[in-house]
């Protein structure tokens, strides 16, 4: 990948936490870390609880803290005062669907608040044009969250992302809270979005299986460090080192499907590009 061509550099970003009580020491979450995520490519990030995924996805985001080191996206630096339209080109999808939209607002609602906001970025498609998108059909318009299944859910908060057309989708743990097959049909969803809107993804996941079906690019994370990064299908066929080897080994039913295929089940959107009839909502 050209340098040109990078969405995201983050370039040897440290984050230390501070020591939460009185005897404790600050926390090194994220330790001299760079990665690059350029148009079209899907990056994962890997790594146990604790790794220091979290910190690392919310300094990107511009949410959480940078101690060291730089995070460009699209050429403007995160933390410093940008622009409300410079600061849309992250988008920000997180692991629980239901608890990122309002509970009290409709899905159409939602949308004509963003749309206030970001009128310069949000003109480009109807809310009937979006929703077809992400394989939803027009009457989830009028839906509260709790009339939607989290697959519903999931779709609605990826739709309001792609709706400001963000350079860079921030996808932090994105199915672990959907049933396997309701999560095989968001991860098709996401590369479906890649390919038709050139989105760049960072996804951060501690399931591996998933990272290899999905990501082009992977980091292994241990400590706060990148052990281990490379092309997926060759850091996952050869893991160089030893940390990696044991998050594979401990990979459940590793010679099962690919997870992007286990979708038996509708989670009530359009089946494949979301220009078929819908099928009924479960
Ligand atoms: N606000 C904070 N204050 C102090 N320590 C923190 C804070 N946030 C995270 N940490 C510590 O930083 C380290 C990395 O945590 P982080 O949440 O980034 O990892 P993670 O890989 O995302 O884990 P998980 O998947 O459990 O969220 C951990 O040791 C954690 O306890």
């Amino acid at each position: 990948m050209t340098e040109e061509r990078r969405v995201l550099d983050v370039d040897r970003l440290s984050v230390v936490h501070r020591a939460r009580g009185r005897r404790s020491h600050p926390v090194v979450a994220v330790d001299d870390v760079s990665l690059g995520v350029g148009a079209g490519e899907i990056v994962g990030v890997v790594g146990e609880s604790g790794s220091g995924k979290t910190s690392l996805a919310m300094a990107v985001a511009g949410l959480g803290k940078i101690s060291t080191g730089k995070v460009t996206v699209s050429g403007a630096e995160v933390g410093k005062r940008l622009s409300r339209s410079a600061r849309a080109e992250i988008q920000v999808i997180l692991q629980d669907p239901h608890g990122s939209l309002d509970p009290r607002q409709s899905v159409r609602r939602g949308l004509r608040e963003l749309r206030g906001i970001h009128a310069e970025r949000t003109a480009w498609v109807t809310d009937e044009e979006l929703l077809a998108k992400v394989g939803l059909t027009a009457d989830l318009l009028d839906r509260l969250p709790h009339q939607m299944s989290g697959g519903q859910a999931q779709r609605v908060s990826i739709a309001r992302a792609l709706l400001l057309r963000p350079s860079l989708l921030l996808a932090d743990e994105p199915t672990s809270a959907l049933d396997v097959s309701v999560q095989a049909q968001i991860l098709r969803l996401l590369l479906e979005l890649r390919r038709t809107e050139g989105l760049a993804i960072l996804f951060i996941s501690h399931d591996l299986a998933v990272v290899r079906a999905v990501c082009d690019q992977v980091h292994v994370m241990l400590r706060g460090q990148v052990v281990e990064h490379g092309v997926t299908a060759e850091v996952f066929d050869r893991p160089a080192h030893e940390y990696t080897r044991r998050l594979l080994a401990a990979i459940p039913g590793r010679q099962t499907a690919n997870p992007v295929e286990q979708a038996h089940v509708s989670d009530g959107s359009i089946p494949g590009d979301g220009h078929r009839s819908p099928t009924p909502v479960l």
